[in-house]
Formats: C-alpha cells, sequence, structure tokens
C-alpha cells in the first residue's frame, strides 16, 4: 500500500491518533515525549505510531499535513498539531474535553458498563 494510503487507513481507523518519536512507554524525544503524557493524563485509549520505525511515514505525513515536525496529534482525521499546541490545550483544560468526547463518541457499546 503507498504510505498516503496507508496513513489515512490509520486516521480512519483511529480516532485519537498520535505520530510520535518512541513508543508512549519509551519516548525518543523530549517533545514527544511531553505530548503523550498530556495525552496520557487524559486517560482514553489512542493509537500512536512510532515514525522512527517508518521512515516512509516520517517523510510523507509532513506534506500530507502541512505540519512539519512530531509529535503531530490527529483527532477524527484532522490535525490538531505538535507539542507546544497539544501542551497549550492541555493547560487551559481543553485537551481533555476533546479527547474525552471523541473517544466517547468511539467507544465500544458493548464494553460499555
Ligand atoms: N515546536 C514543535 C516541536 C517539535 C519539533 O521541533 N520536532 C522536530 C524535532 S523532534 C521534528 O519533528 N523534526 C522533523 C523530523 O525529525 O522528522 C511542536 O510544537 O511540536
Ligand atoms: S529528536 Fe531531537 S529534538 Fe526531537
Amino acid at each position: 500500500m503507498e504510505t498516503i494510503e496507508r496513513i489515512k487507513q490509520q486516521l480512519s481507523e483511529n480516532p485519537i491518533m498520535l505520530y510520535m518519536k518512541g513508543s508512549p512507554k519509551f519516548p525518543s524525544c523530549g517533545f514527544s515525549a511531553r505530548a503523550v503524557e498530556a495525552i496520557i493524563n487524559c486517560q482514553v485509549p489512542f493509537g500512536y505510531v512510532d515514525i522512527l520505525q517508518h521512515p516512509d511515514i516520517r517523510a510523507e505525513l509532513p506534506k500530507f499535513a502541512n505540519w512539519p515536525t512530531f509529535p503531530q496529534l490527529w483527532v477524527e482525521g484532522e490535525l490538531i498539531g505538535g507539542c507546544d499546541i497539544i501542551l497549550e490545550m492541555f493547560q487551559k483544560g481543553e485537551l481533555q474535553p476533546l479527547l474525552k468526547e471523541t473517544a466517547a463518541k468511539y467507544a465500544d457499546p458493548e464494553q460499555a458498563e
């Protein structure tokens, strides 16, 4: 599959998606570490891609996104932003409602209590 098609598929399958360096448990860069920490704090399920393991995505996503750097947080197929924006939204109390509402919308009803 072409890289762009894979990116589009990842975005359609993951309503909350973080493209980052390293993994949530072992981020490979401070920007990715701070971004993923804020997202983890919101206690929602999210997908991630370690772009260091996927050089093709690292090369293609910035063009598709029109955003030059990583991390990149995508919600419902739309780019929210990078580390600065994620932290600013978190500090303003805007990140958690956005992610919680998104997670609730896509939650598997069979897992509801
Ligand atoms: N101000 C940026 C910081 C992120 C940043 O500068 N990322 C750089 C260094 S990790 C990057 O992704 N460069 C392109 C690359 O490594 O492919 C943000 O808010 O996300
Ligand atoms: S990997 Fe060097 S600043 Fe992110």
